[in-house]
């Protein structure tokens, strides 16, 4: 009926599927085919116990049950009557408890599949490159991974599964029809092939728009109730809460009437076959009345046509709404595709080797651009950092000092020179080595919702002491948390809400730490800071100063780079200058 959407689906499912399942799909596939053929057996014996039934004498004339009655050697109709009963009863409840039973494994088949596409999205997500990764907000993020693949599921899957039973259905129904009367097939066929051809043709359209629509109104609306919960304090203060809320609702009220519209799809095509069937009844009806000669033939013909149409209905029926949500979820095949090429897939981290960090860092003759810009963001950087040595980064704004910084953690390869850690180029195979080593602190730390302890390890399960009182000690936050009275399991709040600024940065230093960082990177850790808390972040840094942490500091305020051996200034992507602080001082104060 439509190969496109029936076999671009299928295609897409096998993608997901492992060998194994790959099997465990041809099984499923054919016990799905015996389930439907009870199905339709359990319908058909139904019809001629009744006809035996409804009139005396009926079994021993009958020329199926005729047979039976006597070799079986039955007495009287009745008791063969019950006997026929019980055998419809054990026959029906060994058809459910089986179809139910492949309902069953065929839906955590669906499942199994649904938590592979789960992790298959995670996985190219997690390894896009950064700039790309940049280019997602957190709601289409969150909408990709998880309310796709459980559309998915739920819309394509479950009713590819649906449509392939129903077919087997429909044909084991139209064989039978075929053996017994081929021209009430041609009936059929007359009026109901083109019904649902052209009800299909009416929904497809219009439900393949109505779920483009929703994967467009769906990530909007993830992003704005992120703002809206995010943003409180600040929409609140503002008194713009409204507007987020106003936007909010006018999406859901968008998704809203999408939702009621599909749902009313799904409905139509009962209606529609069900009106066309009738018509056709009416019709034969009629016929006989005013050509009343014929009409023995004809009214016998109207309870067959009836009796067929009715048990061909709803497996049409489903079928076609099995196709009006493939065309609905078409959306979720074509997002899972997205990212899926080669370089996207190839095996993020090479073999890992070991790396050792006793002697320098080097930044040699260091060029990068982001893709698609006309100038290099950093050009021919050349800097020699000893280990343990403290150094400044100051530049204006857009100089590329955290784009520096990114290439130093990785997050962006240069396409010229290199970094040399003990004269040892920094390549993928040093990845895991390089980021044990590591650390970075960012002006808005990244805080859990969880205890002081659980953001310090990021949730390891076993915390060493040892390690964690160096750490809190470090980053002096031992008077704090003391004061606490659930010290270390203190819960913090969404985002750290429940800390003042100078209490999360050194959180973000006391996490490093506890990491054993060997080179820490502190963005413009001060910069948002009052005084208040930029002395007590700074006391932090100023101890770590007396470390062999080697760091790299980048920040506009001048004090945080006291403790500096030396302070590098970027412009436009190129190393201006070298400072010491008091020269760097004097300066400003000469040029104020
Ligand atoms: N993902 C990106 N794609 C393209 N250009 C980018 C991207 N990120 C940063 N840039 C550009 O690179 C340049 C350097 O940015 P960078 O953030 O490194 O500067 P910075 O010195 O740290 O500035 P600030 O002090 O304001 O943080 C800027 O012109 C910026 O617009």
């Amino acid at each position: 009926m439509n190969k496109g959407i029936i076999s671009y689906s299928f295609a897409s499912i096998r993608f997901y599927l492992t060998s194994p399942q790959k099997r465990k799909l041809v099984w499923l596939f054919l016990l799905t085919l015996v389930s439907s053929f009870m199905e339709v057996l359990g319908l058909a014996s139904l019809v001629p116990v009744m006809m035996v039934a409804a009139e005396p004498g009926g079994i021993t004339k009958s020329k199926y049950f005729g047979p039976i009655y006597h070799s079986m050697g039955f007495q009287t109709e009745p008791r063969f009557l019950l006997f026929l009963i019980v055998l419809i009863f054990l026959f029906f409840l060994i058809k459910n408890i089986f179809t139910t039973w492949v309902n069953y494994i065929t839906v955590r088949f669906t499942a199994e599949v649904g938590i592979n596409i789960i992790k298959n999205q995670l996985k190219k997500y997690l390894n896009l490159p950064f700039w790309h990764f940049n280019d997602y907000g957190s709601g289409s993020l969150i909408n990709s991974t998880l309310a796709v693949p459980n559309a998915y599921v739920n819309g394509v899957m479950r009713p590819l599964f649906s449509f392939f039973s129903e077919i087997v259905v429909v044909c084991v129904i139209i064989l039978g029809i075929m053996l017994y009367k081929p021209l009430l097939l041609v009936l059929l066929a007359v009026v109901l092939v083109p019904t649902t051809i052209l009800s299909y043709r009416v929904l497809r359209t219009r439900s393949q728009n109505i779920g483009n629509r929703i994967n467009e109104l769906r990530p909007a609306s993830f992003s704005i109730i992120g703002d809206l919960f995010n943003g409180f304090t600040e929409l609140k203060l503002a008194n713009k809460q409204h507007r987020f809320r106003e936007r909010l609702l006018v999406n859901q009220g968008e998704v809203q009437n999408l939702d009621a519209d599909s749902y009313l799809f799904g409905l139509l095509p009962t209606k529609m076959i069900e009106m066309v069937a009738i018509i056709g009844i009416l019709t034969i009806f009629l016929y006989a009345i005013f050509f009343p000669s014929t009409s023995t033939n004809l009214i016998a013909l109207v309870g067959l046509f009836a009796g067929a149409a009715y048990r061909l209905m709803p497996s049409v029926n489903r079928i076609l709404i099995s196709l009006v949500q493939l065309k609905q979820f078409q959306y979720t095949i074509e997002n899972l595709e997205s990212y899926r090429g080669a370089e996207f897939n190839e095996a993020p981290h090479p073999q890992q080797l070991p790396l050792t960090f006793k002697h320098s860092l080097v930044f040699e003759n260091l060029s990068f651009s982001f893709p698609n810009e006309q100038k290099p963001t950093l050009r021919n950087i050349n800097v020699k950092i000893r280990k343990g040595e403290k150094i400044g980064f100051i530049g204006s704004s857009g100089s590329g000092k955290t784009t520096l910084m990114n290439v130093l953690l990785r997050f962006y390869t240069e396409q010229q020179g290199a970094i040399l850690i003990d004269g040892q180029p920094l390549t993928p195979q040093h990845l895991h080595a390089w980021h044990n080593i590591v650390g970075y602190v960012k002006q808005d730390t990244f805080l859990m919702e969880a205890s002081i302890q659980d953001n310090i390890t990021l949730g390891d399960l076993e915390v060493d002491e040892e390690r964690m009182r160096y750490a809190i000690e470090q980053a002096s936050l031992q008077t704090f948390i003391a004061g606490l009275p659930e010290g270390l399991n203190t819960l913090i709040g969404e985002r750290g809400s429940k800390l003042s600024g100078g209490q999360r940065q050194r959180i973000g230093i006391a996490r490093a730490l506890y990491k054993q960082t060997e080179v820490l990177v502190l963005d413009e850790a001060t910069s948002a800071l009052d005084n208040e808390t930029e002395r007590e972040v700074n006391e932090a840094i100023n101890k770590l100063s007396h470390t062999a942490i080697t760091i790299l500091i980048i920040a506009h305020r001048i004090t945080t780079l006291r403790e500096c051996d030396r302070i590098y200034e970027l412009s436009h992507g190129e190393l201006v200058a070298e400072h010491q602080y008091e020269d760097l001082v004097r300066k400003i104060v000469e040029l104020n």
